[in-house]
């Protein structure tokens, strides 16, 4: 369906599980004006979220338009069917995983309500859980795959679709086998290797640890996340992740031959395939990825200095695309990684000195 033919979201739009995914999407319908009902498990989170300006509890009566189930994997088929014979409304899910709940879905709904059912997966998260990690600006410019079934009603996909667009994300229609092993390669193993990676810590000397710079934070910064979350998202695409997982294993063995060996060669061209695989990796806009360079500055210690840079990199007319704070303990001032425009990175280092920051080359 083309943007400009898309279904309105007016609301109301239910969430059910006001979590870190839910309350996100709650408090964006929020600021569109939109009367947002909450349900959830635990009351207090919908206490939390509803206090939180994400909207309000939902009471008998409520018509939604759209439900977004955004509960943990192993509840939410229960959720997605209890929602269709529930209301008339069109139901989407936020899970990580598309087949499975899928297929439970279809074997206990007829034809007409599961052609108000489209699964979807916004491709933004956090280690944190829970309805205090949200933001409404947590979708800003990420994929969200929109993964409807051969029965899913036109309508249907139109308003979910209208739903991402208005998250500020970019929706990538999929079917939803294609999009369970393309998220084995693009966030499960990812989660894995991290996990692998930040295990080796976990019982290291605090001497090894003295040394933590960004690189051991940026690469195992998800393994933080809740393991029960991550045991469910893995069981439901268990057969996608075990053929990358033996591909790794491979892998493994390869390299360890080549670092035994001490050969070069063989050591630079498994180097060089990790420079291919960051470089397919699509910029934060969808397409290819835009060239990028980062701008390091040191940054006081002090409250307001951070504002103070973006502040100033905003009159610099520079765009921040992402940015890192390496907060290690002890230090009077943080390193700030300001990623933008490899275009832009010698203008924006300039005017920086020029405005008295101590910059990095
Ligand atoms: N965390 C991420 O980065 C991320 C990103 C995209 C999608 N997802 C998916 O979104 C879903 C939610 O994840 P999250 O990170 O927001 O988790 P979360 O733990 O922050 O939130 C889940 C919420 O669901 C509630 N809940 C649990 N069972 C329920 C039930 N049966 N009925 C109603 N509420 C229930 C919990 O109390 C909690 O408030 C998961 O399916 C996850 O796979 C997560
Ligand atoms: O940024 C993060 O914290 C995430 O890991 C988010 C992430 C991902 O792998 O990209 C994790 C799982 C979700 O299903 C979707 C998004």
């Amino acid at each position: 369906m083309t943007e400009d033919v898309l279904p309105v979201l007016t609301g109301p739009v239910e969430v059910v599980g006001a979590g870190l995914i839910g309350t996100s999407i709650a408090l964006v319908c929020r600021r569109l004006g939109l009367d947002v009902t909450l349900r959830d498990t635990s009351a207090e989170n919908v206490r939390t979220a509803s206090g939180l300006g994400a909207g309000r509890p939902a009471v008998p009566g409520d018509r939604p338009q759209l439900v977004v189930v955004a509960v943990p994997p192993a509840a939410i088929a229960d959720a997605i069917v209890d929602a269709l014979e529930r209301t008339g409304a069109v139901v989407t899910d936020v899970g990580s995983v598309k087949a499975a709940p899928l297929e439970a879905v279809a074997a206990r709904v007829g034809a007409p309500e599961l052609s108000r059912y489209v699964g979807s997966h916004p491709m933004a998260g956090s280690e944190r859980s829970g309805p205090l990690a949200a933001s409404a600006a947590l979708f800003d410019g990420r994929p969200w795959a929109v993964t409807p079934h051969p029965g899913a009603g036109a309508d249907a996909v139109g308003l979910v679709e209208a739903l991402v667009l208005e998250c500020g994300a970019a929706p990538v229609v999929m079917d939803p086998a294609d999009h369970d092993r393309a998220v084995a390669r693009t966030s499960h193993l990812p989660h894995l290797a991290a996990v692998l990676v930040a295990g080796r810590l976990a019982h290291a000397p605090a001497e090894h640890l003295a040394l933590s710079g960004q690189g051991v934070r940026d690469v195992t910064r998800v393994a933080a996340s809740d393991p029960d979350l991550w045991r469910q998202i893995l069981g439901s695409n268990a057969e996608a992740v075990l053929d990358l997982l033996a591909e790794v294993r491979v892998d493994l063995d390869t390299l360890m031959a080549a670092v035994e060996s001490g050969s070069g060669d063989d050591l630079v061209e498994i180097l060089a395939r990790g420079n291919a695989g960051t470089a397919a990796i699509p910029g934060k806009h969808g397409g290819p990825a835009r060239p990028t360079r980062s701008v390091f500055v040191s940054v006081p210690d002090h409250p307001g200095e951070l504002a103070r840079l973006f502040g100033d990199a905003g009159e610099i007319g520079v765009n921040i695309e992402d940015v890192h704070i390496d907060h290690d303990p002890g230090r009077p001032v943080g390193l700030t990684e300001l990623v933008v425009e490899k275009g832009s990175a010698e203008h924006l280092l300039a005017a920086l000195e020029s405005r008295g920051w101590t910059t990095h080359r």
